[in-house]
């Protein structure tokens, strides 16, 4: 959680070697995400599985020599993008985040997504607490999209049938109105036959100790301009 201190500031005097940085960032990323996919697959069995254990913590020891301390928090690059790397849904540099690719709708955004073994709660199906993350991602991004980047006050979230691991998932969220610093929001996963796997309602307050980055709050959702160049607040989920 932040205290209200967002700017990391990361110099792009040399946009290249950032892009180059965050293309291999996020090369290891997918590729360590594949080993968390196969670590829970595997039908290995020892000696092979001590081998392996022996060099992933030789990586590991590698990629420690030169780490950050604690978590990475929201940094803004100085040409105004904000990274938001660690994310577990969406985060580039997050082995875990499925990712969720997100797309502006009208009224609020649409995600596709599909979660794969190391996701199951129920057999073949995804655990419900990732259920409930996905909605409150999809609904979170909704509301930081129309300028009202909050924190998730609750989420409601109602299961109506099995979301199946391994298919092709949409999850859309919407605005359904907006007071002052509140804003609520409403969503649902369909899967590929187009039935609602799961549905949430939420509320999105922006903290008091935020409310000085983004300036006055207005009366509804179609108040509301999108934040200058995404560069505004954006909360540590
Ligand atoms: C792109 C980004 C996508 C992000 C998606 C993911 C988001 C997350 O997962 S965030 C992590 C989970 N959530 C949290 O950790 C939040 C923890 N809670 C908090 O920080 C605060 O309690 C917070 C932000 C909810 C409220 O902030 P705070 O500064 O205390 O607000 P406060 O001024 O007391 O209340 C504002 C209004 O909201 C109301 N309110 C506060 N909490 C709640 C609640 N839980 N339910 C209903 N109303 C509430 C108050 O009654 C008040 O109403 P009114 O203005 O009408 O009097």
């Amino acid at each position: 959680m932040t205290d209200g201190t967002f700017v990391s500031p990361y110099p792009v005097e040399d946009p290249q070697s950032l892009a180059e940085l965050e293309r291999a960032q996020g090369d290891l990323a997918r590729a360590v995400g594949r080993l968390v996919d196969a670590t829970v697959r595997t039908r290995q069995e020892r000696p092979v599985l001590d081998e392996v254990t022996a060099r992933v913590d030789t990586l590991v020891e590698r990629l420690l020599e030169q780490a950050q301390e604690g978590p990475l928090g929201i940094e803004t690059s100085s040409d105004g993008r904000l990274r938001d790397h660690a994310n577990p849904m969406l985060g580039m540099r997050n082995p875990i985040a499925p990712p969720l690719v997100m797309t502006d709708d009208e009224g609020g955004v649409t995600c596709t997504f599909s979660l794969g073994a190391a996701y199951e709660g129920p057999p073949g199906c995804v655990h419900g607490g990732f259920v409930a993350a996905v909605l409150d991602q999809v609904l979170g991004t909704a509301a930081a999209r129309r300028g009202v980047p909050g924190l998730t006050a609750y989420l409601n979230t109602t299961y109506r049938r099995p979301t199946l691991l391994g298919t092709d998932l949409v999850c859309r969220g919407r605005i359904d109105r907006v007071d002052g610093w509140k804003i609520f929001a409403s969503g649902e996963i369909v899967d590929p036959q187009g039935e609602v796997t799961a549905e949430a309602e939420a509320l999105f307050i922006v903290p008091r100790w935020a409310r000085e980055h983004l300036g006055t709050p207005t009366g509804d959702a179609g108040d509301f301009a999108p934040p200058a160049g995404e560069t505004g607040v954006s909360p540590t989920p």
